[in-house]
């Protein structure tokens, strides 16, 4: 592969953080990190996205020491109980019946590394949900949106519908802080 004087991986299968990314027009690759996500649930959740977000920037920086690579992760957290992606249909109703009608928060850590320099930080914002029918959360569940995202429901798309206010970064929510991962590159000496 070419690689430009400075370049950009995206560790990650996400198509939303490539799309967050392909908006502010810095030139990048994909590179899929294949790392089994475990929700340790002893870390708090500021720390457990950063550190799978360090562990996915990690299985790739290795092979491209020249490059930054960038890794991410999303967690939703209501009341001291982490959510991540649902397995089952019955796991993505519990999850969205949890947070029917109340106030959580949504974590994502990224980990920038080039080389052995590691910048890991994360966004958080707080997202309420109208209160949900039954009806509701099983038509939204059958969009097919809830089982590759946390918390089981994606704001951008059908889950907008479900959503009352929110206060902080809305790309935190879809899975990448932009505005504060531009800012930690720049102190990288990233040029953009
Ligand atoms: C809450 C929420 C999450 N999500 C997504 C963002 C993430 O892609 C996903 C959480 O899973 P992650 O494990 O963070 O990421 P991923 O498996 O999609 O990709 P990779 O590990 O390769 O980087 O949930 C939304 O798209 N919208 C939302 O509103």
């Amino acid at each position: 592969m070419a690689l430009l004087k400075q370049h950009l991986i995206l560790a990650s299968g996400s198509p939303r953080r490539k799309e967050l990314l392909e908006n502010i027009n810095i030139p990048f690759t994909v590179i899929v990190s294949d790392v089994e996500e475990t929700l340790d649930n002893t870390l708090s959740p500021e720390k457990l996205v950063m550190s799978l977000a360090k562990q996915k920037a990690d299985a790739v920086a290795d092979r491209f020491p020249d490059s930054f690579v960038i890794g991410a992760d999303t967690i939703v957290a209501k009341n001291g109980q982490m959510l991540g992606k649902p397995h089952n249909e019955q796991e993505a109703y519990d999850m969205l019946s949890m947070l029917s009608g109340d106030t959580h928060e949504v974590f994502t850590g990224v980990c920038i590394r080039k080389n052995d320099v590691v910048n890991c930080f994360y966004g958080k914002t707080t997202v309420t949900f109208w209160a949900l029918s039954e009806q509701e959360i099983k038509q939204y569940i059958q969009t097919g949106e809830p089982f590759d995202k946390a918390g089981s429901y994606g704001i951008q798309k059908a889950g907008s519908v479900l959503v009352k206010e929110i206060a902080g970064d809305y790309f935190t929510v879809v899975g990448l802080p932009v505005s504060l991962t531009v800012r930690e590159l720049r102190k990288m000496n990233f040029s953009i």
